[in-house]
C-alpha cells in the first residue's frame, strides 16, 4: 500500500494543498476528483517528483511502510497529454520509459514489441504519433507507462482529449488492462461519469487549499454499472463538487 502523510504544498506564502493525505490500495483504481484548481495535478507531480521548482512542498510517501525518496522507480506517471515524441516511432516511443530506468535500448523495445498486440497497436511499431488516431496514442502512453513495471501508476487525466466513444472504450480497455495485470492507480479525472464508470473508489478534493474532503468506495461490480446503481453515488459527487465551486 502506498501511502501519503501530511502533504503540504506551497506557492510562497500560499498554500496550494494543506496536509493532505491519502492511501492507495494494491489492485485498487482510485479515482480523484475535483474542481478545477484545487490541486490534483500538484499531488501526483509531487508523488512522481516532478513537482515545479518554485513550489515549496513538505510530506511524507511510504511504500508498504518503507518512506520512499521521491521520484522512485516503484512509481510510474503519465503527464496529461500523451507526450509522445513526434520523431520518434511508436516502438521507440513506448520503450523510452524503461530507457529512462536504464534498460539498453535492444532490450527494451525486445521487452516492448509483443505488448503491441494487448495494447492494441500491432502492426504500428514503426508509425509516428501523428500517424495514429487518439486513442491509439493514448494507449502507446500506457504502455509505455505500463512496461515499466512500477506498482504504482499515476495517470493524469489520460482520457480528457478523447472524443466521447474512445473514452468509453478506453475507460473498458483500461480496466481490462488493469485486471490482467493489477496495479495500485490513482487517475485524475474532472468527470464524475468516468471516476463512478471506472474507479473502486473515489477521493474528492476541496480546494483553496486543496484536500481531500470526500472518500467514496465504488462497491457496485463494474459489470453491474448501471446508470441506475449508480445514481446515488453520482448525486453525492455532484453535491460535493457543486458545494465547494459555489
Ligand atoms: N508552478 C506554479 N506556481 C504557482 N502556482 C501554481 C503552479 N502550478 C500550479 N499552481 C497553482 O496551484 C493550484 C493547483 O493547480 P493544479 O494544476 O495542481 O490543480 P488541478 O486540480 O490539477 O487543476 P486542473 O483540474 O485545472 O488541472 C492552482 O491554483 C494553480 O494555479
Amino acid at each position: 500500500m502506498l501511502e501519503v502523510t501530511g502533504l503540504t504544498i506551497r506557492a510562497g506564502g500560499t498554500a496550494l494543498v494543506e496536509d493532505l493525505s491519502l492511501d492507495l490500495a494494491t489492485e485498487r483504481l482510485t479515482c480523484l476528483i475535483g474542481p478545477s484548481g484545487c490541486g490534483k495535478s500538484s499531488v501526483i507531480k509531487w508523488l512522481s517528483g516532478v513537482l515545479a521548482l518554485e513550489l515549496q512542498a513538505q510530506g511524507d510517501a511510504r511504500l508498504d511502510e518503507t518512506t520512499l525518496s521521491l521520484p522512485h522507480p516503484a512509481i510510474a506517471y503519465q503527464p496529461q497529454q500523451d507526450t509522445l515524441f513526434p520523431w520518434l516511432t511508436i516502438l521507440e516511443n513506448a520503450a523510452l520509459g524503461l530507457e529512462i530506468r536504464g534498460a539498453p535500448r535492444n532490450v527494451a523495445r525486445d521487452k516492448v514489441r509483443p505488448l503491441f498486440s494487448t495494447f492494441g497497436l500491432q502492426g504500428h511499431e514503426d508509425s509516428f504519433p501523428d500517424q495514429l488516431s487518439g486513442g491509439m496514442r493514448q494507449r502507446a502512453a500506457f504502455l509505455r507507462t505500463m512496461v515499466q513495471d512500477a506498482r504504482v501508476l499515476l495517470l493524469d487525466e489520460p482520457f480528457s482529449a478523447l472524443d466521447a466513444v474512445t473514452r468509453l472504450k478506453m475507460q473498458d480497455w483500461l480496466t481490462a488492462r488493469l485486471a490482467d495485470d493489477p496495479r495500485a492507480v490513482l487517475l485524475v479525472t474532472h468527470d464524475l461519469f468516468e471516476a463512478t464508470q471506472i474507479a473502486d473508489r473515489i477521493l474528492v478534493m476541496g480546494r483553496n487549499p486543496g484536500r481531500i474532503v470526500a472518500d467514496i468506495p465504488v462497491t457496485t461490480p463494474r459489470i453491474d454499472r448501471t446508470e441506475a446503481s449508480l445514481a446515488d453515488t453520482r448525486s453525492m459527487l455532484k453535491s460535493l463538487l457543486l458545494e465547494d465551486t459555489e
